[in-house]
């Protein structure tokens, strides 16, 4: 139903004389929730709500709260406002980057030219910034998760689920851990995981992409996500196999540092194709000796093939990669700052 409604609404948008009617079939026909909360129906009073608050405000972050915020506004069971923490800077003019997006709605440093929408408070304190919500959406770098998590040890109470975005693990002496393992063991909360083929700049602009909720237990859980997600331009598939999916999301870098070496060194678009059928099978094979229970079926969703070839092809990691060959070896960081 779903793959027929997908191939309608490219098929209407290739005949469309409008950009804004793109997706609009496509929307039609996945979000019946959205639709029937927008008619409201005085079910939901102040009290039930959920609040939702994004921990990070990067670059995927910040387009993250975009998505969420849109959606705030239109469904009957979310509050309005969503929270955004913001790890402070103080910007080269002296301003506090929390003040900024405040006043601008928008995150100069990491998305400018993007309005956040007005029910995006950014806040600079960590545990105020969660203290009142009940779903948690974690999306910073993978090296600052452990830091977050300790911070966040014991202040987290009542029913609270969460989601990360975070694409990588923390490799730990006794073996690998997952970041959703971190957050739900460290803060004694489900967690789901949001991976997929997402460059989030592309995603600010409103360019059409998919991605795969990873969950497991209760669907209904993985459903709420899915809704807060979604929209015309964003389609979110749930999946139960929230190791398979993010295991994608993390070993896909590998695969893209690999194809910015291939581009840097010119070995042409054939040995590049190599390094990601390879690469993906390699994904795949790695992810079933860590958690046989993952599932193949994940690695032809968003979160897998087609992450391998967003990465591949469009994405930082690749970037860095090429440069770093380019340059004949020099040191990772400075390609970076490049
Ligand atoms: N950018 C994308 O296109 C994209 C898409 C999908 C997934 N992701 C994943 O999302 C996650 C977040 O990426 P991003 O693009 O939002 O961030 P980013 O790469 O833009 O990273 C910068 C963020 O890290 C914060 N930061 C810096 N020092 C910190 C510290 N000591 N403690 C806490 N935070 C600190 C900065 O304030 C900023 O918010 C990553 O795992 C990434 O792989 C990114
Ligand atoms: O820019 P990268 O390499 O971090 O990749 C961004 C996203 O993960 C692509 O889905």
């Amino acid at each position: 139903m779903r793959l027929r409604s997908f191939f309608f609404s490219i098929f209407s948008f290739s005949h469309s004389p409008s950009s804004s009617s793109r997706f609009s079939s496509l929307s039609a026909a996945m979000s019946p929730a959205l639709e029937k909360s927008r008619q409201g129906n005085g079910e939901c009073n102040e009290v039930s709500k959920s609040k939702v608050t994004v921990v990070g405000s990067g670059n995927w972050g910040s387009v993250a709260a975009k998505l969420i915020a849109s959606n705030a506004l239109k469904l009957l069971s979310f509050h309005d406002e969503v929270r955004m923490w913001v790890f402070e800077e103080v910007l080269p003019n002296g301003e506090k980057l929390t003040d900024v997006i405040n006043k601008t709605n928008e995150n100069v440093k990491y998305l400018p030219g993007i309005k956040l929408g007005r029910n995006v408070v950014a806040d600079p304190d960590l545990e105020n910034a969660v203290k009142e919500a009940n779903m948690l959406v974690f999306v910073t770098p993978h090296q600052f998760m452990d830091g977050i998590c300790k911070k966040l040890d014991g202040k987290i109470t009542g029913n609270v689920e969460a989601i990360s975005l975070v694409k990588g693990m923390e490799v730990k002496k006794e073996g690998p851990c997952m970041i959703s393992s971190l957050i739900s063991k460290q803060l004694g909360i489900n967690c789901c995981v949001l991976m997929g083929a997402n460059i989030a700049n592309e995603i600010a602009v409103e360019k059409f992409s998919e991605a795969t909720v990873g969950y497991k237990g209760s669907r209904e859980i993985a459903e709420t996500w899915v809704q807060l997600f979604s929209t015309p331009y964003f389609m979110v598939t749930p999946v139960h196999d929230v190791e398979g999916v993010e295991l994608c999301g993390t070993l896909k870098n590998v695969v893209a540092i690999a194809a910015g070496f291939v581009d840097g060194l010119e070995m042409g678009n054939n040995t590049k194709a190599a390094i990601m059928r390879i690469g993906l099978r390699e994904m795949k094979a790695l992810s079933k000796l860590l958690f046989p229970s993952v599932k193949d079926s994940t690695f032809f969703e968003s979160c897998g093939v087609a992450d391998v070839i967003t990465t591949c092809l469009g994405g930082r990691n690749r970037r860095v990669a090429e440069a770093f060959a380019k340059s004949g070896g020099k040191r990772f960081y400075l390609c970076e700052s490049n």
